[in-house]
């Protein structure tokens, strides 16, 4: 017989919003039932204000639910005492804590709270999980520096490696990489699938950072006008969930190439042939323009061949309206699409 494995947080039946005395509670969201595992790192989208952070909070028991129930490992998170759920839950938000004159290594050792005694001693074993989350994610250099004089990308490292060294097995993190380059999301992302993954602990992370969510989160909670629909990213791509969560933002979805672009209305078709890297940035630059790409010269106001030598380098040749222009940069050739055919976009 196949076991089925208890979800480490479930919501029944909940509702999320504000509620301030004698006034009417503002709903954000309801009849949430959903469930997380362990091992797995779940992706929570949506677009500005449908929710995220109202959720987060009261997932981790800052907010009370307006209905409903959270459980966490079966109990009423509402109803842990926060030293306990501390040992079980940790959370990152995203907003600035007031650190007073700590250096990044104290900042990333208030992760042990939970497990030292009242004076906050750390033993050696706090030490280690100390040094490896700083480690983990790559924060060395900041932890002998003050946390006042960091830029907020580095204090975020430090907020994570903080999370991380509370060794829960439930941990939220909301926007964790938004002052971070895209090197280091892609590095913590991949980070915290390998601890979902090889460590079992249970992920649920906000971002709008849709395509690196759509790589590497488990599962998406996508979060909009009042609802959550969850699944594979794969799956809410595939039944439409996914473009029209985002359609009111002004973005685009492809689901052929899983690509997103500025959803300005196309009006003049225009065809690239050839291949290589300069066509390839030539149909980028004619999207982001608003043109849209035609698949049969016959079909288009404007036919652009792009050819590339090694020893000249790319050069596009544009027939349009019976005439031609040669050009060699991708500027140039913006400007005299736009000269010749403006009047008619
Ligand atoms: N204290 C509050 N009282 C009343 N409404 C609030 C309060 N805080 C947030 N809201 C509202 O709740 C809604 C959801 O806000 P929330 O911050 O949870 O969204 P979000 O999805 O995290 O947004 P973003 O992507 O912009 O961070 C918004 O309409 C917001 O104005």
């Amino acid at each position: 017989m196949k076991r089925t494995q208890t979800p480490i947080l479930q919501t029944h039946a909940l509702a999320i919003g504000y509620k301030a005395s004698r006034q009417p509670a503002i709903t954000i969201a309801q009849d949430l039932s959903l469930h997380m595992q362990r091992g797995q790192l779940v992706g929570l989208l949506g677009p500005n204000g449908a929710g995220k952070s109202t959720l987060m909070r009261t997932i981790a028991g800052m907010q009370k639910p307006l209905q409903g129930q959270i459980l966490l490992n079966g109990a009423d998170v509402h109803q842990i005492p926060a030293h306990d759920l501390a040992q079980h839950m940790s959370i990152v938000l995203t907003d600035r804590p007031n650190l007073g004159l700590l250096n990044g290594y104290a900042l990333v050792a208030l992760g042990r709270h939970p497990y030292t005694n009242w004076m906050g001693q750390l033993s050696e074993h706090d030490e280690d999980v100390v040094r490896w989350a700083v480690e983990a994610v790559g924060a060395e250099d900041l932890a002998d520096k003050p946390v006042m004089e960091l830029s907020d990308g580095q204090r975020q490292k430090l907020m994570i490696a903080r999370a991380l060294a509370q060794e829960t097995e439930l941990i939220l993190l909301d926007e964790p990489t938004a002052y971070l380059d895209l090197p280091r999301r892609v590095e913590i992302m991949a980070l915290l699938r390998h601890l979902a993954h090889d460590t079992g602990r249970a992920i649920l992370i906000s971002t709008h950072d849709l395509d690196l969510a759509l790589r590497s989160a488990d599962r998406l909670w996508l979060m909009s006008g009042g609802t959550i629909h969850t699944g594979t990213p794969e799956d809410l791509v595939l039944n439409g969930a996914f473009e029209a969560a985002f359609q009111s933002e002004g973005i685009a979805f492809d689901r052929q190439t899983g690509t997103f672009s500025l959803g300005t209305a196309p009006h003049t078709a225009v065809y690239v042939g050839g291949d290589g890297i300069a066509a390839t940035w030539t149909r980028r630059a004619l999207e982001r323009a608003g043109y849209q790409l035609a698949t049969e010269s016959s079909a288009s106001q404007a036919i652009i061949t792009v050819t590339d030598t090694l020893t000249d380098g790319p050069c596009w040749h544009l027939h349009l309206a019976d005439e031609t222009y040669d050009v060699t940069s991708i500027d140039a050739l913006l400007n005299t699409l736009q000269a010749h055919i403006s009047s008619d976009r």
